[in-house]
């Protein structure tokens, strides 16, 4: 199987890291306009370095990792090569905000398509990925994807119309921990703490609170509830974040997200 990377950005390249280490290995071909960053990439995964009309022509699978903005622009510029194909290929979109319709109408084609919305954390096995088939995605077709993809982490189906909520969580979400992360360090450096032990207790922390969040029954309040002793440090610190408005803070990302992503479609 061949797979075609167009676009080996942040997450074009995260997705990248992931078909590397499929347990069904496939060829990887990658393109980016700015070819030293496929030519770093590919030297890293084993994979050949590209062009966009070459994955096109020849990939299985063609992972779109170029902005919302450009992607009709990429698209335009490859429908004579992918009509003339007609069959035996799969676009992966991961544009934020593009629907299946939308992306249709831009090939040009009613061709198999997957909208996806992965985040950064599949680099390291660890991400979630939603996707969504186009009704000409075959079992076969999907099931390949799936088996491609098995080394980025959860992959979740989700109807389209849930896709741009589920996005601003779990596709934006990372850059919202990664600034309380940050601030949780800063904290942390502020009371002596060298900077690296600060990062690593702060990463080691959020991981093992989500990994309990996920792994037990218990609703987040019981769990916040169990680290906070009546009269204790805890409750001091919960006292200051909604003081800082910070539950209120966190909801108005997501949203801010969510209607940015409404405003792509646009
Ligand atoms: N970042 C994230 O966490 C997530 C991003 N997404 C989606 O992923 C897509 C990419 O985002 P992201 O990776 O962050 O963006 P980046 O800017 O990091 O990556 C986009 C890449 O596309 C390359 N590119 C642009 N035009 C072309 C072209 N015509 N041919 C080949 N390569 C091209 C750019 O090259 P150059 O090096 O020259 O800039 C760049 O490397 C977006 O659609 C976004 O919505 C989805 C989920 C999460
Ligand atoms: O910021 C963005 O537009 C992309 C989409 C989801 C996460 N990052």
């Amino acid at each position: 199987m061949k797979v075609g990377f167009i676009g080996t950005g942040n997450m074009g390249g995260a997705l990248a890291h992931a078909a590397a280490q499929s347990p069904a290995p496939a060829e990887l071909l990658l393109s980016n306009r700015t070819p030293e960053k496929a030519q770093a990439l590919a030297q890293q995964l084993g994979a050949t370095v590209s062009d966009n009309e070459t994955i096109a022509q020849t990939c299985d699978y063609i992972f779109l990792g170029v902005k919302p903005q450009m992607m009709a622009d990429l698209l335009a510029r490859l429908q004579p090569i992918l009509s003339r194909r007609q069959e035996g290929f799969v676009l992966v979109s991961m544009a934020a905000g593009l629907t299946l319709q939308r992306l249709r109408e831009m090939a040009g084609l009613s061709c198999p398509i997957l909208r996806i919305m992965p985040n950064t954390a599949c680099a390291v096995g660890a991400g979630l990925t939603l996707y969504v088939p186009s009704p000409e995605v075959t079992e076969e077709q999907l099931s390949a994807f799936l088996t491609l993809m098995s080394a980025s982490g959860r992959l979740e189906p989700l109807e389209e119309h849930l896709i741009d909520a589920g996005s601003a969580v779990a596709g934006c979400g990372g850059a919202f921990v990664s600034l309380f992360l940050e601030a949780l360090a800063d904290g942390a450096v502020t009371c002596g703490l060298p900077r690296d032990k600060a990062r690593r207790y702060a990463a080691q922390m959020v991981l093992g609170t989500a990994q309990l969040a996920l792994q037990s029954d218990q609703h987040t309040a019981t769990m916040k509830d169990a680290v906070c002793s009546p009269g204790g440090t805890t409750i001091a610190g919960v006292r200051a974040l909604e003081r800082g408005g910070f539950r209120s803070a966190a909801m108005e990302a997501v949203i801010a997200a969510y209607e940015k992503t409404l405003a792509l479609k646009s």
